[in-house]
């Protein structure tokens, strides 16, 4: 139970605020995603979570943004028997603590690591080493909710408006960790939306049918 308070409260929402952070400093991002999103919705009516499978490009902002900003970066395995990994004996009993961050920004696994480039091919092609839920029996099991929480969030908020920050020309992106384990960004991300229509749109999307 508590493992399900801590994955599913703080897990999705600072997964928005670094999509988001990254989408307000890469303005070209910006721009392809909201082309998607007014090709696949309109202008008429908010996207909604049916929409997502049709929005490849948002999927790969959400996907590059769980590479660089993994909120769970480090989750630690017990082993139940004794093996060898890359030449290391390790114990039965040991307990190993695996870094996600690391892998997913290693340079001898991915072109420019620290670069934000979603749907870039060897971006799509090394899809099998992107492992921000974890995996195998304990992998995280809000995965799916994850992404249709996110989705739906960066979707909307793409959608219907320009984001002007605060302070400064960038988001600052230090990161910390202000939970045990828990990857956040250092500075609250503080910005001002601008609506993008005249007309609001309506929140229920079967308005526009009447
Ligand atoms: C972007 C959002 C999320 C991220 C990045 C994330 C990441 C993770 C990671 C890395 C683990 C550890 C997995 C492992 O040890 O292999 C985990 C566990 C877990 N997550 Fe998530 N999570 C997210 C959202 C959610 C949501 C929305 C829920 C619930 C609806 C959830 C429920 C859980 C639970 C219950 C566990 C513990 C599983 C176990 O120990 O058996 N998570 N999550």
């Amino acid at each position: 139970m508590q493992e399900l308070f801590i994955g599913a409260g703080d897990s999705p929402a600072s997964t928005t605020q670094w999509a988001m952070a990254e989408i307000i400093n890469n303005p070209n991002i910006l721009r392809r995603l909201r082309e998607e999103i007014d090709f696949v919705a309109g202008k008429k009516r908010l996207v909604q979570e049916t929409d997502l499978p049709k929005l490849p490009y948002l999927q790969a902002v959400i996907d590059e943004t769980l590479r660089m900003h993994p909120v769970g970066a480090v989750f630690p395995r017990e082993f139940q028997q004794e093996c060898t990994i890359g030449g290391f004996y390790i114990a039965k009993g040991t307990t190993l603590v695996f870094n996600s961050y690391a892998v997913m920004r290693d340079p001898d696994c991915w072109e420019d690591p620290h670069k934000f480039k979603p749907q870039e091919e060897e971006r799509r092609e090394q899809a099998m080493k992107l492992f921000p839920f974890g995996g195998g029996r304990i992998r995280c099991p809000g995965s799916n909710v994850a992404y249709i929480i996110v989705g739906t969030a960066i979707g909307v908020m793409v959608q219907c408006f320009d984001w002007k920050i605060k302070r400064g020309y960038e988001v600052n992106m230090e990161e910390t960790s202000g939970l045990q384990f828990f990857l956040a960004l250092a500075h609250p991300l503080e910005c001002i939306p601008l609506s993008r229509t005249l007309n609001p749109l309506p929140t229920n999307p079967q308005i526009t049918d009447l």
